[in-house]
């Protein structure tokens, strides 16, 4: 086989008592697609932030076209032709595409003219169309993916590590990343994309490196893998098929009534309606944009849209953040980091907005001895490894900062929850215990949204589910039996509108109990 561009052999990490990595490797050849899996902490970040020279191996090899190398830095890598996509996207959402790389990736020399256009070329290498002079927090969260990736190409990116760009996209938008990723690899780009995703791993890669614990276990062709071989190498267990939720009670707990919300001028919102009944869990499809976030927000009372209101049982939380909390709505939002504080412990960020209760307060002091009980509890019963209630949530990796946050909101029990993207990141274990919490959680009598890119997920364990497309709901389509009308589920999705009217629906319309089981 040719000498692979970039080769990483024997790596051995450890963050204080945590070996991240224990003699793992990976090659990555021209022209391939290598899927880089395993279960959350595993150690995959830490393999692609070594060989992008974000961190520094304690012991190991690296070389680049078969000639060892020893990294300074992040730049020594980039200037080998490295491109490192982080999963945490690292771009200023108040600057454009454009204005992003010239201050990062193409650096400061170059001009915007120039810069413009080499990314209109990688753009067209990946097959994509970005707007590149509008804010990126305007675009979506997939958009801003491909923004930090198209910008790693522009750079002359030889090679491409992509740190889970898929965990938050829809399966139209996962196709078409994918695509786009195997056109960039058929021009000569090495690509190594870590993913827990299974259906990536048997239609996008070329070859399949897992680690479990750190160390390696398998590394060999995609082809001939099937899905359950994938699943058992990263979890070394196979996992148990998930419950569904029982018939909501009748009693509307979450009403959103004909909201509308405007950012920068641009309807993001437009007359939606929504009632969710306590026990229900309402699944938000459609394809991914600003629209999904912003319902969430407004839902959780973080933002004042232009028209309508939000009420939680008959009280109005409109644009009120603190009535929503108080009042027992918890929120997890799509982008991790909005959520958890990297620089607070994992005992503070599990203690985190509870920090004026009695439990965790006294005569205005905090009570450092509960929130380590609490963080080490949440990190139990939540499966958060390594369990270390002192640990700076940042050092934990990002599908272990998921659990802790939902630990977090879950563990309120809450009259309400929103949440955005629930298994992002999450091991296939991982995200299947989650969905089960959730089912949990309605059944004891919590209202439910949930928004996620995932359809299967949304179907695995909805009563209902709501499809948002350009802003609008195009449909609410209930599930027998979890078995919805795909069609019509298809053509809402596809921006179809064939239900009730958008803004129409009535907003304490009962789930038939049949509807519901
Ligand atoms: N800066 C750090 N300080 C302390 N521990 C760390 C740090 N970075 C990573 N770790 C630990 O190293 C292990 C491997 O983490 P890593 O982020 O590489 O896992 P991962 O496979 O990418 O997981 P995920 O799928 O959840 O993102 C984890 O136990 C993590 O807590």
């Amino acid at each position: 086989m040719s000498v692979p561009i970039l080769a990483g052999d024997a790596l051995t990490k450890a963050f204080g008592g945590t070996l991240a990595l224990q003699g793992a490797g990976l090659s990555l050849h021209s022209g391939e697609v290598c899927a880089i899996v395993g279960e959350n902490g595993a150690g995959k970040s830490t393999l692609a932030r070594i060989l992008a020279g974000i961190l520094a191996p304690d012991a190991g090899t690296i070389a680049v076209d078969g000639m060892p190398v020893r990294w300074r830095g992040r730049r020594d890598a980039a200037a080998a032709g490295i491109g490192f996509v982080p999963q945490s996207l690292s771009f200023v959402t108040t600057l454009s595409l454009v204005e992003n790389h010239l201050i990062g990736g193409a650096g400061w020399r170059a001009d915007r003219r120039k810069g413009a256009r080499t990314l209109q070329e990688s753009c067209g290498r990946l097959g994509v169309a970005l707007p590149l002079d509008v804010p990126l927090g305007r675009l979506s969260l997939p958009q801003r993916q491909l923004a930090e990736i198209a910008s790693a190409v522009a750079v002359g990116a030889r090679v491409l590590l992509l740190d889970e760009p898929t965990s938050a996209l829809g399966p139209a938008e996962v196709d078409g990343l994918v695509a786009a990723l195997r056109r960039l690899a058929a021009s000569g780009t090495a690509i190594g994309l870590v993913t827990h995703r299974i259906t990536e791993v048997l239609n996008g890669a070329d070859r399949v490196s897992v680690l479990r614990g750190g160390r390696p276990v398998f590394d060999g062709p995609a082809a001939g893998l099937i899905a359950d071989r994938v699943a058992h190498l990263m979890v070394g267990a196979a996992v148990p098929p998930g419950r569904r939720p029982a018939a909501p009670r009748r009693e509307v707990r979450l009403q959103a009534e004909r909201i509308v919300l405007e950012e920068g001028g641009t309807p993001v919102l437009q007359d939606v309606s929504l009632a969710v009944q306590a026990g229900e869990i309402v699944g938000v499809a459609g394809v991914a944009s600003a629209s999904q976030a912003a319902l969430a927000d407004v839902l959780a009372g973080l933002r004042q849209p232009r028209a309508g209101r939000v009420l939680l049982g008959a009280r109005n939380i409109t644009g009120d953040p603190v009535a929503a909390l108080r009042g027992g709505v918890a929120h997890v939002p799509e982008e991790r980091a909005a959520g958890v504080v990297p620089d607070l412990s994992l005992a503070e960020n599990a203690s985190l907005l509870r920090t004026g209760e009695p439990a965790f307060a006294r005569f205005g002091l905090r009570r450092v001895r509960a929130e380590h009980r609490q963080g080490d509890r949440i990190a139990r019963e939540w499966d958060v490894r390594p369990n270390r209630s002192g640990l700076a949530a940042g050092a934990l990796s990002g599908g272990n900062q998921q659990k802790l946050l939902l630990g977090r909101e879950l563990d309120r029990k809450p009259a309400v929850i929103v949440v955005h993207g629930p298994t992002q990141g999450l091991d296939i274990a991982a995200a299947a215990a989650i969905r089960e919490r959730l089912v949990e959680a309605a059944s004891e009598g919590a209202a439910v949204v949930v928004i996620s890119a995932d359809l299967d997920e949304i179907l695995a364990i909805s009563h209902r589910v709501v499809v948002l497309a350009a802003g609008r709901i195009a449909d609410i389509v209930p599930l027998l039996d979890g078995a919805p009308d795909m069609v019509r589920l298809g053509r809402a999705i596809g921006g179809a509108r064939s239900g009730p009217r958008a803004g129409t629906e009535p907003p304490a319309a009962p789930v038939a109990a049949e509807e519901a089981v």
